[in-house]
């Protein structure tokens, strides 16, 4: 399934926060989002899984227009892990996880053994297991996160939209999850704000900065000490290991 955004326009009061944002994703591609804090990726991103409504521009899957996709439909088709989860009554895990399952369901009907085994899997995955019978809100920031990605895996969808996923997680849960993520071989649209992590994952990256793209393409191409001086205006050098992996490091 490709996403693709045209000419995304959007105001918070008389402040123009999205400037015109097109971006293209391929099939099964990872995409990074990067920027400073405050450029408008999660507004970006919150446009795509249909929280704000663009003031201008449209959001496609598959060439479809997003806005004439009836919500249940359009929660078969992305899944979201977003930044902040609070609920105003307390969930089991296993419940929060269930969840991703009602997009595939009729109003009112039961969760079935199919059901079961999918969020038991999604938990497994996440190594969250053996947290399935304790109360959400009870857990770490982290463990929370890691959940509401087992609920995302539940959905089953072929598109993922991830806000700044690896927030509140160690570097073993980081790297865990971008990999889970990578592997399930879906197009994967993610705010990211650690530079090494995204040329790590991504297959491309879209750098935003002050509401508009500032640059486009492969974490190789796009991530040169002069782009990360331009958007972040920070010192960086960018190395390749003995495997050819990339590095970004920091400089004073
Ligand atoms: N509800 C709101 N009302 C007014 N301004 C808002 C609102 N939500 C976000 N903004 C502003 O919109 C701009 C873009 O915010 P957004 O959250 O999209 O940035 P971001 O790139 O995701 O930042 P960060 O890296 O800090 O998460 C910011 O200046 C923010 O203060």
């Amino acid at each position: 399934m490709k996403i693709n955004t045209e000419d995304l326009h959007l105001f918070y009061g008389a402040k123009e926060i999205l400037k015109g944002i097109s971006i293209q994703s391929k099939e099964k591609e990872f995409i990074g989002l990067i920027g400073p804090n405050g450029s408008g990726k999660s507004t970006l991103l919150k446009c795509i899984y249909r929280t704000l409504k663009p003031d201008q521009g449209a959001v496609y899957l598959d060439g479809e227009e997003l806005s004439t996709i009836r919500v249940k439909d359009s929660a078969r088709k992305l899944a979201v892990v977003a930044q902040h989860n609070h609920y105003n009554f307390d969930f089991t895990v296993q419940e929060i996880v269930m969840m991703g399952r009602s997009p595939h369901k009729k109003a009112l009907e039961r969760d079935n053994a199919g059901d079961h085994a999918i969020v038991k899997e999604a938990l497994q995955a996440v190594g969250m297991s053996e947290f399935a019978d304790r109360s959400f809100s009870t857990l770490s920031g982290g463990e929370q996160q890691r959940v509401i990605l087992a609920r995302a895996l539940a959905q089953q969808t072929p598109c993922l939209i991830l806000d700044e996923p690896t927030n509140h997680l160690d570097i073993t849960h980081q790297l865990q999850l971008m990999r889970i993520v990578k592997n399930l071989n879906v197009t994967v649209i993610s705010a990211v704000h650690d530079l090494n992590i995204a040329a790590m994952f991504c297959d491309r990256i879209y750098a935003l900065k002050d509401g508009r793209i500032a640059g486009e393409g492969t974490p190789e191409s796009l991530l040169t000490p002069e782009f990360i001086r331009e958007i972040y205006d920070v010192e960086a050098e960018v190395v390749k290991d003995k495997k050819g992996q990339m590095h970004i490091l920091f400089v004073e």
